[in-house]
């Protein structure tokens, strides 16, 4: 679904990604790692907003940079989320869907978005990250990719998103990067490790989630 070879992207002198290979299988797929590890570039290369520096990656079977389908058949929520501020949340996710289907009171529905005829400039952290779910999550679409889907979210909402990802499982494939990973276990298939702009570690979930218990320690009380 997802395949990258020597994938590099550098800033000036920064290597922000340094030669990732990595093969993504449909399903769900978590990235996690240390800040500044090179997540968020692998991210934004797969959707299509950054030109890698060199390398190949291809996001089902497309070229993200030059192939003009691309975008239809993918949601994208990114961290953060920038919106004009003076729309409201309807009128952002109608304009939308106009562009990719799908419809406004069923994601509406889906995420209890209940604030959605106020303007963006009105909400909390939280109300735009819903929103910013809500855009991905609209029209159904092949891939799902989400930039840290459970920040600044309250715990009744984090387990709001994990179930509408399980209930979109079947249809849907995923790209997750979630410091917050914990509670997305149980709709994970696999998990792998970016660090200094590298995949260091790969596995299913159960292995991997032992594996990271232990290099970040979460484990202890
Ligand atoms: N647009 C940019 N211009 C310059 N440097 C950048 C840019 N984007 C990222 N970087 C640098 O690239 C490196 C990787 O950053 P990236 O955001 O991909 O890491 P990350 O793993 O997503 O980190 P975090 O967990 O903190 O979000 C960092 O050193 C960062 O400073």
């Amino acid at each position: 679904m997802i395949k990258a070879v020597e994938l590099r992207k550098y800033f000036g002198s920064i290597k922000a990604l340094d030669g990732l290979t990595v093969d993504m299988p449909k399903g769900v797929n978590l990235v996690v790692g240390p800040n500044g590890g090179g997540k968020s570039t692998f991210f934004k290369i797969a959707a299509g907003v950054y030109r890698p520096t060199g390398g190949k990656i291809r996001v089902l079977g497309k070229d993200p940079w030059v192939d003009a389908d691309f975008k239809r058949k993918v949601g994208v929520s990114f961290d953060p989320a920038a919106f004009p501020p003076l729309m409201s949340g309807r009128e952002w996710l109608s304009l939308f869907a106009e562009y990719r289907g799908g419809s406004v009171k069923d994601v509406a529905d889906l995420l209890e978005l209940d604030f959605l005829d106020r303007r963006v400039r009105e909400y909390s952290s939280g109300m735009r990250k819903k929103l910013s779910l809500a855009q991905a999550f609209l029209g159904d679409p092949e891939l799902i990719m989400l930039d840290e889907p459970l920040a600044n979210l309250d715990f009744d909402s984090m387990g709001k998103v994990v179930e509408v990802i399980d209930e979109f499982r079947d249809g849907s494939s995923f790209l997750l990067i979630s410091h917050i990973w914990e509670p997305l276990l149980p709709v994970v298939d696999r998990i792998y490790l970016i660090s200094n702009g590298k995949l260091v570690a790969q596995g299913g979930r159960d292995e991997m989630a032992g594996r990271l218990k232990a290099i970040y320690s979460l484990s202890e009380p």
